[in-house]
């Protein structure tokens, strides 16, 4: 039987549900049609708690009316497969360094496992999630980029950058009302039938870009970012695109990719970059619906005002 005793440690009183929704309302008001992609990182997506509760917040989004585009990682994912398979792996500058054969796998686990489980989570709710990925439709298109370690440039292998995005198989999921599941993988440009291996947070950004998304919010497994690594001295509430930009060199692993990313979507005109902590049940929520939000926020550098000019 359903316990109603009220909980004085975790319960709201009545007075404090209504504060929720009233503060919420004018962010709805906001937000109403607007586009926000969502990247999921590999390591917010291990525990199925906290999975539900992503879908929940997704579903919740698009019921208030906003239009959520999900672009999902898988990192931890390919490493347990290639390592079930005996197969190396290694990254180098954020990136994974990747062979034909490590590609055949990154593939197969975006695509074919890490997409339709979160495909059918979202849809056991609510039948609105389709996958696809950026081989469909001609959604992504990729060139061979280096990673960047100490300032040098290091071969990584099958490893691209967006260098083009053609939304119109996404504005057509989002024109029916669905939610569109992204996989990163992309064709290469100048190879055709070759696929690269495109970092999920570079691509969320491009997708943000082109989508005329409001905003990027990308969820990872760490509260955001922090000044200096591992210490976590302070976490950065908010930072503009060029303290970012003095930023970046210092950063390591994986944040590299994620603060380029998010640096890359404001600096070409999405006006603001979430890094929230996927870890936290209903971050998306919290930070979208809330008025002090979450994470670190990447935002444009300010105007000049007419007095400064
Ligand atoms: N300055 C920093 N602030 C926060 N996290 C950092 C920083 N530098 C490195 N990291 C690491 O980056 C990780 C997030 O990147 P990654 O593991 O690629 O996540 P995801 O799978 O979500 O893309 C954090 O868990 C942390 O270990
Ligand atoms: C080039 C590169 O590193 N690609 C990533 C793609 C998946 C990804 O980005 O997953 P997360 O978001 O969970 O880190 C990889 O192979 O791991």
């Amino acid at each position: 039987m359903k316990n109603l005793a009220f909980n004085t440690e975790t319960d709201l009183y009545p007075h404090q549900k209504a504060e929720v929704l009233i503060q919420a309302l004018p962010w709805l008001e906001r937000f109403a049609g607007a586009r926000v992609v969502v990247k999921y990182g590999g390591n917010a997506m291990i525990d199925p708690e906290l999975q539900r509760a992503f879908a929940e917040d997704v579903l919740f989004l698009h019921r208030v009316g906003m239009h959520p585009i999900v672009v999902h990682g898988g990192g931890p994912q390919i490493s347990a497969m290639l390592d079930r398979l005996g197969l190396a792996t290694e990254f180098r500058g954020g990136l994974r360094v990747t062979t034909p054969e490590v590609m055949d796998v990154v593939r197969m686990v975006l695509t074919g496992q890490v997409q339709r489980e979160l495909v059918s989570l979202l849809n056991a709710r609510s039948p609105h999630a389709v996958g696809l990925s950026g081989e469909d439709g001609g959604l992504l298109r990729a060139e061979r980029r280096f990673a960047a370690v100490d300032g040098e440039p290091v071969d990584v292998g099958l490893v691209g950058d967006v260098v083009s995005v053609d939304p119109a198989a996404v504005e057509d999921l989002l024109a029916a009302g669905r939610i569109p599941v992204i996989s990163t993988i992309a064709p290469d440009v100048s190879d055709p039938g070759q696929v690269l291996n495109v970092n999920a947070d570079t691509a969320a950004a491009a997708l943000a870009v082109a989508l005329g998304a409001r905003k990027l919010l990308v969820l990872t497994d760490v509260e955001g970012l922090y000044t200096s690594w591992p210490d976590r001295d302070s976490l950065v509430r908010s930072i503009t695109v060029s303290d970012l930009s003095l930023l970046l060199p210092d950063l390591q692993s994986g944040m590299v990719p994620k603060m380029e990313a998010c640096l890359r979507a404001v600096r070409a005109g999405v006006p603001q970059a979430h890094v929230i902590d996927g870890r936290r049940a209903h971050a998306m929520l919290l930070e979208v619906f809330t008025d002090e939000g979450v994470g670190t926020l990447v935002v444009p550098d300010p105007q000049p005002t007419e007095e400064s000019r």
